[in-house]
């Protein structure tokens, strides 16, 4: 059976995780959250005490990196050890200190490792994988290859529409922030050769995931 790769890409507050756990959804297959990997590796240095700027020590830190994920988009799971840290990857203060974290070489290639074999071991007919270098790195051979955009003024309301304990203007401030950081690293703002720009500044969610849905149908039939 050939298995259909979803490679999906964009800025922070794009839609990444929600749209393409949606897609995924409508279509039977299996689902990974890859910031997720590098939030939880930001969470484990913290949670060791370890400078996230001190790039010698976050490489020694994968040594103790003892990371699962769930790609079951349904409900997924995310584990540093024995502690669920699920929730607790998404608190600023990991937020904070995840792009530092995720620009050590070293650590790219370790967790670009780790993505590669889960999607080769997925048993589900096809996987829809999100981030910021899937559609250029981890997987430039992907079936589908999408960025999803929006404009800064969508997503941020969007975010600040879910972050009730924090400021509008906080939250603004800390996306714009990652996303500087992030793209000194990787471009994801930009759609490499190949790669469908999806944006959904003036699409609501349904329709973003009906033009997510329709370009990946269009590049299983090519
Ligand atoms: N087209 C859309 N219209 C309205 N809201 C949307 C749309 N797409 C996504 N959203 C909402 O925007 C918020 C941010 O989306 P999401 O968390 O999926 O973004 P992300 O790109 O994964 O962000 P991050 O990289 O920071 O994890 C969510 O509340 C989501 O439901
Ligand atoms: N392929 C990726 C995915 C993520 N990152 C880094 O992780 C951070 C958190 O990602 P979210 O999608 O959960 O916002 C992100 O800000 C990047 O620093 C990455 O480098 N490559």
């Amino acid at each position: 059976m050939t298995k259909t790769v979803v490679a999906v890409d964009g800025p922070a507050g794009s839609g990444k995780s929600s749209v393409s756990k949606a897609a995924a959804k409508r279509l039977g297959f299996a689902y990974l959250d890859t910031g997720a990997a590098y939030r939880a590796l930001a969470w484990h240095v913290l949670d060791s005490s370890v400078n996230p700027d001190e790039a010698p020590a976050v490489i020694a830190s994968l040594a103790s990196f003892d990371y699962a994920i769930g790609t079951d988009p349904d409900g997924y799971g995310v584990r540093v050890g024995k502690t669920d840290v699920t929730n607790s990857i998404r608190e600023p203060r990991v937020s904070a200190a995840v792009s530092a974290v995720a620009r050590v070489p070293e650590v790219r290639a370790h967790l670009t490792a780790l993505f590669r074999d889960i999607i080769q071991h997925t048993e589900k007919r096809g996987i829809v994988v999100e981030g910021r270098d899937i559609t250029t790195v981890v997987a430039p051979d992907a079936t589908a290859r999408i960025l999803l955009t929006a404009s800064e003024e969508a997503r941020m309301s969007r975010r600040s529409a879910e972050l009730a304990t924090e400021s509008a203007s906080d939250v603004a401030i800390a996306l714009q922030k990652r996303d500087r950081a992030d793209s000194r690293v990787v471009d994801f703002m930009t759609a490499a050769d190949g790669v469908v720009t999806v944006d959904s500044t003036n699409l609501n969610f349904d329709e973003t995931v009906d033009a997510v849905l329709d370009v990946i149908r269009t590049s299983q039939e090519k």
